[in-house]
């Protein structure tokens, strides 16, 4: 695997490889890999001949700062699975590399901005576009691959693409869980045992709104789950919504041609965990 730490050494390697027709694929993470990571890049490995995954932890993202100091960083050993995932090209900038000290940035992200992560980190969305959009418009991907873990994130890229007209294949990996039913997540490693049993709630609801959605009223559907996260030792939900899966917006009535997913974010041991579900 190459590693390249500069704008300038990747395009210069792009560049010979798109003269060669290759095709080109993005992984953008901000490091302290999984398999979930790894997922991505293994979905994109039959689709492409060259895999770009950059790790860069964005300050303009993170509305908390005390969230982007104790993002955790363990670079060597993202390096080895880079390597044991067969990955072609590790970009590892640093901030000075990406972002000069006056530069601004506004997208219109509709309502996608305003609810949900949007309205709980002020900014948050704005800050993610700013980077995607820098990593796409340098490694200029055919296919670039994000997890649905960060569902409203995907939404996001999606608009963010359309509106740039840009020729981007957008695909949407599916959640990778521990065996236990826990999505992986890079801020797992911040969680003690007791939060990491506590944070099993999470997707233990998830799972129920799942097999009782075609059963129960909605109302009764949010207002069970809720009654079951506020019954979970340790777990203090930020939102639960069941929300139509373009719009995002809350449902409030179920259509047959139209696709639900339950949005979930809760505290757990002093650590922010966001997980979701399609439930048809
Ligand atoms: N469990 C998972 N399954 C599939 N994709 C995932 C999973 N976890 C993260 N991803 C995806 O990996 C990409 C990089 O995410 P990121 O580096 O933020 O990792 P993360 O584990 O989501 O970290 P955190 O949630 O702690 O910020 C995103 O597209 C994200 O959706
Ligand atoms: C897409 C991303 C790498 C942008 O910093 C980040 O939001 C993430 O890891 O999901
Ligand atoms: N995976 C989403 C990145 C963030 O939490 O900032």
């Amino acid at each position: 695997m190459e590693i390249f730490k500069t704008k300038k050494a990747l395009q210069d390697y792009l560049e010979s490889a798109r003269l060669q027709h290759k095709k080109i694929a993005l992984v953008p993470t901000m490091g302290a890999l999984h398999q979930g990571h790894i997922s991505l890049i293994d979905y994109a490995k039959p689709l492409s001949d060259i895999i770009v995954c950059s790790i860069f932890v964005n300050p303009t993202q993170f509305n908390d700062p005390n969230d982007l100091a104790k993002y955790p960083r363990p670079i060597a050993n993202d390096i080895q699975l880079l390597e044991a995932a067969n990955c072609d090209i590790l970009f590892q900038p640093s901030v000075e590399e990406m972002y000069s000290a006056d530069e601004k940035w506004s997208l219109d992200l509709g309502n996608l901005a305003n609810i949900w992560e949007g309205e709980k980190r002020p900014g948050h969305f704005q800050g993610v576009t700013q980077i995607v959009y820098k990593l796409f418009s340098l490694v200029q991907p055919d296919i670039a691959c994000f997890g649905q873990k960060d569902f409203q994130q995907v939404m996001v890229i999606q608009h963010m693409i359309q509106v740039k007209q840009l020729a981007i294949e957008l695909a949407i990996c599916p959640i990778i869980r521990a065996e236990n039913g826990l999505a992986l997540s890079s801020r797992n490693s911040r969680l003690s045992e007791t939060a990491l049993e506590e944070a099993l709630a999470l997707s233990r609801v998830l799972s129920w709104t799942k097999e009782n959605f075609q059963r129960l009223p909605l109302s009764e559907l949010n207002s069970e789950a809720l009654r079951q996260l506020s019954a979970s030792e340790g777990v203090e939900v930020e939102y639960f919504a069941i929300c139509e899966s373009r719009s995002l917006e809350q449902a409030t009535s179920i259509a047959d041609d139209k696709q639900y997913v339950a949005l979930l974010t809760a505290w757990v041991g002093g650590v922010r965990l966001i997980d979701n579900m399609i439930l048809n």
